[in-house]
């Protein structure tokens, strides 16, 4: 059976309080959604503390970006929720959040991605089997423009049908899955190897 409206913005709520426990979302930063029917999106608004959120504080959106509901202000990075449910039909729930390791390695890493090999915990993620194969996390540019950081995404997604979860530099992770709890499940995961990068690269020095 279809989750409710009041049970899908549950999962929203719910979300924001483990993730902001987790340090993940602090100072008002990320945003959260599930997909709410087959063309619209279930989002955060803008600006609110994603470790105290209520039932009011989602709104409806259909999948160009645009509120379906007057008088609440969308999360300013509606765009780049919205894509990821035209994209891919299978995708239920998208996570944005703004850890500390995902800034700094953002940061250190040069070129246009990170690539995680070696690790157990890489099966984690939708579609891994094996510790033995890469998983390619994209890092974009950061941009205020969310249309033009969008159109950067774009064709990323396009030519890569796996694609779990990508890095906007100095800003945060996008990670999504069918439901909240696949997206919750990658973030977790996204932070573990994050983690696990950084004190590599610490000892190795590089
Ligand atoms: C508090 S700074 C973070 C914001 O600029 C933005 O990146 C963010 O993640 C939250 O924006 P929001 O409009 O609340 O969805
Ligand atoms: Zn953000």
């Amino acid at each position: 059976m279809p989750m409710s409206r009041e049970q899908l913005a549950q999962e929203i709520i719910d979300a924001g309080r483990f993730l902001y426990g987790r340090g993940w979302s602090p100072a008002t930063s990320s945003n959260y959604s599930t997909r709410l029917a087959a063309d619209q999106a279930l989002l955060t608004v803008s600006g609110k503390h994603k470790g105290q959120l209520g039932t009011d504080d989602v709104l409806a959106t259909d999948l160009d970006g645009n509120s379906l509901e007057a008088g609440k202000k969308p999360s300013a990075e509606t765009l780049l929720h919205t894509q990821l449910y035209r994209w891919n039909g299978g995708v239920g729930a998208v996570l944005h959040t703004h850890s500390v390791n995902a800034t700094v390695l953002s940061r250190l890493t040069a070129g246009d991605r990170l690539v995680l090999e070696d690790y157990e915990l890489q099966k984690a993620f939708s579609g891994v089997s094996s510790h033995e194969g890469q998983v390619i996390v994209p890092i974009f540019d950061n941009d205020q423009d969310i249309a033009r950081l969008a159109a950067q995404v774009q064709p990323w997604l396009d030519a890569h049908p796996d694609c779990v979860g990508y890095l906007i530099r100095g800003h945060g992770l996008y990670t999504w899955g069918p439901r909240m709890s696949d997206a919750l499940r990658q973030v977790e995961a996204f932070e573990f190897l994050f983690e696990c990068e950084l004190k590599v690269r610490a000892i190795l020095n590089r």
